[in-house]
């Protein structure tokens, strides 16, 4: 469903991505783990076209983003780290618009039950302008969950939610799973990523430096079943030479 191949991005001298390569496919949430600066937000914006990548190549549902853009698009649904909602749109008119530009006006039908989990139904009529920043968070969530995307990038997505926001939208997401979707989130909660992905990967320096289950990891690092991702990521992470 998402596949990223040998991906590399350079901002003029430096290198923030390189050589990156891994699968998430239908039906499994991917944890990308890394620390400040590791390279996860570059690699996401490359997923969602917002950054053009030096090298590699990104297939969204078997489209390949640079050569089909439109295609992979629209298999995409993509909540960034600092969402920022029209200022002049209200709640209600965010989802219109997301519906309109898929041309899925029918998904609007679940616009109600999508706002009223995420605690936004009444706020339908506010503007963009007036969110708070969790509501803003919560708004971009609602934008992705209205289209019939396959693939769904979340960059940091639980910072700023409230305890009940955290629950919920990690029950959507674990929904859009069991629903065969492919699932990507970039997150710094280890425990969440823990109890929430399938397998994770993670990222140091631009490169990644370990991949599968937690089971996987526990392998690799010859570990016993009472260490923790958090743990491991830490071991793994400081064992890499600057
Ligand atoms: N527009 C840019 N111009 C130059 N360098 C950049 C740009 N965006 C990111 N970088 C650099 O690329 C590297 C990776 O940054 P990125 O934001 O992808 O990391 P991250 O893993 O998302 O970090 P964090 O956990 O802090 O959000 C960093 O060294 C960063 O300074």
């Amino acid at each position: 469903m998402l596949q990223v191949q040998n991906l590399s991005k350079r901002f003029g001298g430096s290198t923030a991505v390189e050589d990156l390569s891994f699968t998430v496919n239908a039906g499994e949430i991917v944890g990308l783990l890394g620390p400040n600066g590791a390279g996860k937000t570059t690699s996401i914006r490359c997923i969602a076209s917002l950054l053009q990548p030096t090298s590699g190549r990104i297939l969204l549902n078997g489209h390949d983003v640079a050569e089909n853009p439109v295609a992979a698009k629209r298999a995409l649904a993509f909540v960034p780290e600092v969402p920022n909602p029209y200022e002049m749109l209200t709640v209600m008119e965010h989802l219109r618009f997301v519906a309109a530009a898929y041309r899925m006006e029918d998904e609007l039908k679940n616009a109600e039950e999508i706002l009223t989990r995420l605690d936004l139904w009444e706020k339908r009529n506010e503007l963009g302008a007036s969110l708070s920043k969790g509501m803003r968070q919560k708004l971009a969530c609602a934008c992705a969950f209205i289209h019939q995307a396959q693939v769904f990038l979340f960059d940091e997505p639980l910072i700023g939610l409230d305890p009940k926001g955290m629950r919920e939208l990690k029950s959507m997401i674990m929904e859009r799973r069991s629903q065969g979707n492919a699932i990507l989130i970039s997150t710094h909660m280890l425990d969440t990523a823990e109890r929430l992905c399938d397998r994770v990967v993670i990222l140091n320096r631009g490169r990644l430096i370990a991949e599968g289950t937690v089971e996987e990891l526990h392998q690799k690092l010859s570990s016993g079943a009472d260490v923790t991702l958090e743990d491991m990521f830490l071991q793994l992470t400081e064992e890499v030479p600057a």
